[in-house]
């Protein structure tokens, strides 16, 4: 029995988007899904009483910093990172590679894998497939990132293909060392950047490996939106329709919606609960930024078009004071607030195809969401 299956519920009429559940050892995913990011074993201030508040239902947490700080043997002594957080629901990690690049400098890749210094420590560190697979298996997470590549944006041509090819030969090096495909699924990332040629060429070797689910990489790395989007027009149909399909990295709301219109399944940002961190915060009119005077006086909740417990119970006033005072409890409330927005805009999404009409939410949404006068 695989660890991990995709069943598929329907398909919207309207838009082409697809209705979904992902099995996993720790319960079910309905899809399309918004994954909140976990990055060191927390979703930064929220238990996980609140996340289950919200009804997420799985979270992402990452072997690069959890490798680096507190190291995968504690987490593994601990249990296994469900354990360790008190998180009985599915947990996704990615496999590091992006989090090299991204946070530790003078990094060098070899075929074996990637030299780096620790963003922390300034130790010399390496991460290889081998060793992204042994952490991920000492977490314990229900799915698991293949070690991979996300090349530069912008990036030769040359530069690209290449880095795919060994992207392809790092996957099947994953592969062979994957210890417990029936508890764990190993989830492939195409790559290819925004060439629909190299684009076809990963999704066929991949797809041609059997993996049970499949992540487009390489988007959302500072690449015009309708670029991204014209990638997944051509990609997606090449992803296997019965496995979910996951675009890593993508959660602003409205490429959520156009994702999701593109047979997209499953994605993950850290955007929600990093904007919350300096009072931005999503609401149905658009983005609102709580530090602003206007907001000194004002009694009303952050949405009102929002049930959430921030705003059941707390003012946009009383938020801001917290805010400018520093006070933790004003991050708090901001990040339950956008991560719930986040979810139930999710909600939305899966009752719109339900109901063959994810166009025209989507048509709403952004006439409500583009009102930027806050
Ligand atoms: N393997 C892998 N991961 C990628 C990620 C990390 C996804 N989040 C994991 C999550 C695990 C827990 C720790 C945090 C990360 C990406 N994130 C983005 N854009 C983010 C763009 C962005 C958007 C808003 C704010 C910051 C950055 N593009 C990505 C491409 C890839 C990729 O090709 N390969
Ligand atoms: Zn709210």
């Amino acid at each position: 029995m695989a660890a991990v299956t995709y069943e598929h519920i329907k398909t919207c009429k309207q838009s082409g988007a697809r209705l979904g559940r992902v099995h996993t050892p720790h319960g079910v995913i309905e899809t399309p899904a918004f994954m909140p990011v976990g990055t060191q074993a927390t979703v930064k201030t929220m238990s996980p009483e609140e996340l289950k508040a919200m009804d997420a239902h799985i979270i992402l947490s990452n072997t690069y910093h959890l490798f680096l700080r507190p190291g995968h043997e504690l987490v593994k002594a601990a249990g296994g990172l469900h354990k360790f957080m008190n998180w009985d629901r599915p947990i996704l990690t990615d496999s590091g590679g992006f989090q090299v690049f991204s946070l530790s400098d003078n990094r060098k890749i070899t075929e074996e894998g990637v030299q780096f210094k620790s963003h922390l420590s300034g130790d010399k560190l390496f991460l290889s497939p081998e060793k992204a697979m042994e952490i991920q298996n000492a977490l314990g997470s229900d799915i698991m990132m293949a070690f991979d590549e996300c090349p530069p944006y912008p990036a030769e041509y040359a530069y690209i293909k290449n880095s795919l090819e060994r992207t392809t030969r790092w996957a099947e090096r994953c592969l062979q060392a994957h210890a417990r495909p029936q508890d764990q699924a190993l989830f492939a990332i195409i790559q290819g950047g925004m060439h629909e040629d190299l684009r076809r060429q990963s999704a066929e070797q991949l797809t041609s490996m059997d993996f049970p689910g499949y992540a487009i990489g390489g988007l959302s790395v500072g690449e015009p939106k309708h670029l991204m989007y014209e990638v997944l027009e051509y990609t997606t149909p090449l992803m296997p329709a019965n496995k979910p399909r996951y675009l890593m990295g993508v959660g602003s709301p409205d490429a959520l919606i156009e994702g999701a219109i593109r047979g997209i399944d499953m994605f993950d940002c850290v955007l929600p609960t990093r904007i919350a961190r300096n009072g931005t915060c999503m609401t149905s009119s658009g983005r609102l930024v709580i530090r602003n005077a206007k907001y000194a006086e004002d009694f009303g909740p952050l949405d009102p078009n929002c049930s959430c417990y921030t705003c059941s119970n707390y003012s946009r006033a009383y938020i801001r004071h917290l805010i400018k005072a520093d006070e933790t409890f004003g991050i708090r409330l901001t990040t339950y607030h956008n991560l719930h927005f986040l979810l139930q805009l999710m909600r939305d999404v899966r009752q719109a195809i339900m109901e063959d009409r994810l166009l025209d939410f989507r048509d709403a949404f952004f006439e409500s969401y583009g009102l930027n006068d806050n």
